[in-house]
């Protein structure tokens, strides 16, 4: 932990550190992955010096390895760094060329593939790490500019800060949003809904924006009462998880009841297409789902992947469910 906060720093230093890293590389956004023999789909990690070799070997500059940013240190001590490989102009003077995606993706036997579907697939341990790479990325591409005055920024060498030339400095976290989600109950059922956006036949919590001067537990309240019209009691917290789909938000789970006389729902359908109450069973065997639904094998209900903290609420409630069941 201190090393990394030496890299975040000093430039030197993690510029040594750079030429010693495991580079993950993305294409506007969408991460490198192989597939396993196992089936399932692991982010390719590259060492500077195969870096280097690509993009000689593709005709892009060498310099473009500083565009790496810092994302953290793996099991082995090994520092890992992202590169975004597409066209990115968040890196002075006017961001360097962008490789071709198929060419990269064959030197390298993979594939880039969209992190949202690629949730579904990847080895549990590393969706964390990726989705964070994505929102550092994306949060270098949307912050050129100092919003109160306009300056272009420039960013150190880990990529963990930006700063304007008349000395303002932007940092990631400053652009995340706390949401609440939370997974209701009336203590038989479950409370999911989808978005129109959602694909089709999968359902999750509720979730929403915090807004300013909000406890978690007022928003969790608001935002049910303002999607479905429910009255909830005893908010509990659960857990959190940084969500990098659309822009950086910090997911702060959590539990609620309502009580079983006033479970009709009034649905906002400007919101949510759809919000039922979900059994035990219907919940349990939608838990069992792995991966993608086929193309026209859609299960009666799909939920978010394990990677989501939805799923980690409603696999909580259904434990807790067969508990006092096997208890009551
Ligand atoms: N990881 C997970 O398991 C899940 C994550 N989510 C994430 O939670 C987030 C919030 O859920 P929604 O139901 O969409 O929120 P929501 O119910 O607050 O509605 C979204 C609307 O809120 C407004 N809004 C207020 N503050 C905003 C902000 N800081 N950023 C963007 N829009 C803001 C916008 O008008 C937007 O259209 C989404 O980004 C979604 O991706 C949602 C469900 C599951
Ligand atoms: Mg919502």
């Amino acid at each position: 932990t201190r090393y990394l906060n030496r890299l975040k720093q000093d430039d030197d230093v993690c510029a040594e550190a750079l030429q010693r890293a495991q580079i993950l590389l993305f294409h506007r956004l969408s991460p490198l992955l192989q597939q396993t023999e196992r089936g399932t789909f692991r982010a390719v990690a590259l060492t500077s010096s195969e870096v280097l070799a690509l993009l000689e070997r593709l005709g892009s500059d060498r310099t473009k390895l500083k565009e790496s940013v810092l994302i953290g240190c793996s099991e082995q001590d090994q520092v890992q760094f992202c590169l975004d490989v597409g066209k990115n102009s968040a890196f002075p003077p006017a961001g360097s060329g962008e490789l071709d995606p198929v060419a990269v993706e064959e030197a390298c036997d993979g594939a880039f593939v969209d992190l949202k579907k690629g949730l579904f697939v990847l080895r549990t341990s590393e969706a964390p790490l990726l989705a964070k790479a994505q929102a550092l990325l994306r949060w270098h591409h949307t912050s050129r500019f100092c919003a109160a005055t306009g300056q272009p920024t420039c960013r150190n060498q880990a990529g963990t800060q930006r700063v304007s030339s008349s000395g303002s400095v932007l940092l990631p976290s400053a652009q995340m949003s706390p949401v609440a989600i939370v997974l209701v109950s009336d203590g038989q059922r479950c409370l999911l809904a989808r978005q129109p956006a959602f694909p089709p036949g999968m359902y999750s919590a509720l979730a929403g924006f915090c807004e300013l001067g909000e406890s978690l537990e007022e928003t969790a309240s608001r935002e049910v009462a303002e999607e479905v019209g429910l009255e909830v009691h005893s908010v509990s917290y659960s857990c959190s998880q940084h969500w990098p789909f659309p822009h950086s938000s910090f997911m702060l789970g959590c539990h609620a009841l309502v009580s079983p006389a006033h479970t009709q729902l009034h649905v906002d359908q400007a919101e949510l297409e759809d919000a039922r109450w979900f059994s035990l069973q219907d919940v349990t065997s939608a838990l069992q789902v792995r991966g993608l639904p086929q193309r026209g094998h859609a299960p009666p209900l799909w939920l978010p992947p394990k990677q989501a903290i939805a799923n980690r609420l409603i696999t909580e409630w259904a434990e807790h469910q067969r508990g006092s069941q096997k208890g009551g």
